[in-house]
């Protein structure tokens, strides 16, 4: 099990912004990570992250726990976060480079010409990253995810507001990744979910409300497709 959450929450003051959630990912296998706005897809991220610190319960990712051993839960884990905070005035190359040396990577020539090759920035390379188009910014955060080849990705919203070719090229690259790393991808897209996600759980509220695969939530609620689970499973009532 690469990522295991046990009754994990998290209150911003008063508020409950998640509320003793549990689930795990696998490696091999893309969790879809689903809910409304504001659901706590993003504060669990974070949790699991080391971003910020949980009000209660565990969480272990590679065995590690994100209470105690924050430094090899970082090693273990490669995140892109929902902004994609990147340095707009740093050339791609210069920018890899400076991460890979954030996690003392040896021959770090050749891992940032690998990344640069795996996530297609070829072509971009030699430009400002404040020069990029969006679909290109996204390549390059997901290239800091996994310069220092992690085994866990958590993507938040990867594909947000990318045209429909860039979409297609990115998920087709998470989709190879999901292949030997856990990743957990949050997205309002569902037929991303459809496409790419071998397990789903839906977050509303705080609170998991789903935990499947798809095919096991379309026998489940008799559906076709996820959008009309989502909306019963989600919508304010
Ligand atoms: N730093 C913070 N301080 C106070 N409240 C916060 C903070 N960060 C998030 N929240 C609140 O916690 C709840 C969960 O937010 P979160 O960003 O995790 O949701 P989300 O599911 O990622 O939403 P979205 O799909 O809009 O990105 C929201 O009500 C949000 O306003």
């Amino acid at each position: 099990m690469s990522i295991s959450v046990k009754a994990l929450s998290k209150n911003y003051g008063t508020q409950k912004a998640v509320n003793h959630i549990s689930f795990e990912a696998t490696p091999g296998k893309i969790l879809g990570f689903l809910g409304p706005n504001g659901a706590g897809k993003s504060t669990t991220m974070k949790m699991l992250t080391c971003y910020i610190p949980k009000s209660s319960g565990e969480a272990k990712v590679c065995g590690f726990d994100i209470s105690t051993d924050a430094l090899e839960v970082r090693k273990n884990i490669g995140y892109l976060p929902e902004s994609n905070p990147l340095y707009h005035e740093m050339y791609v190359k210069e920018f890899l480079f400076f991460v890979g040396e954030i996690y003392q990577l040896r021959d770090l020539k050749a891992r940032v010409n690998e990344v640069i090759e795996l996530t297609g920035l070829k072509k971009e390379q030699h430009k400002k990253i404040g020069q990029l188009s969006k679909g290109y910014k996204q390549r390059v955060g997901l290239a800091q995810a996994i310069i220092h080849n992690p085994n866990v990705l958590i993507l938040d919203e990867p594909t947000s507001g990318l045209d429909p070719n860039q979409l297609i090229e990115i998920r087709a690259l998470i989709k190879e990744l999901g292949k030997t790393k856990t990743v957990i991808l949050s997205t309002h897209i569902m037929q991303e979910v459809e496409a790419i996600c071998d397990e789903i759980v839906i977050i509303n509220k705080g609170e998991i409300v789903a935990k499947d695969t798809l095919q096991g939530l379309l026998t489940t609620h008799g559906e076709k497709s996820l959008e009309p689970i989502f909306v019963k499973l989600t919508k304010d009532i």
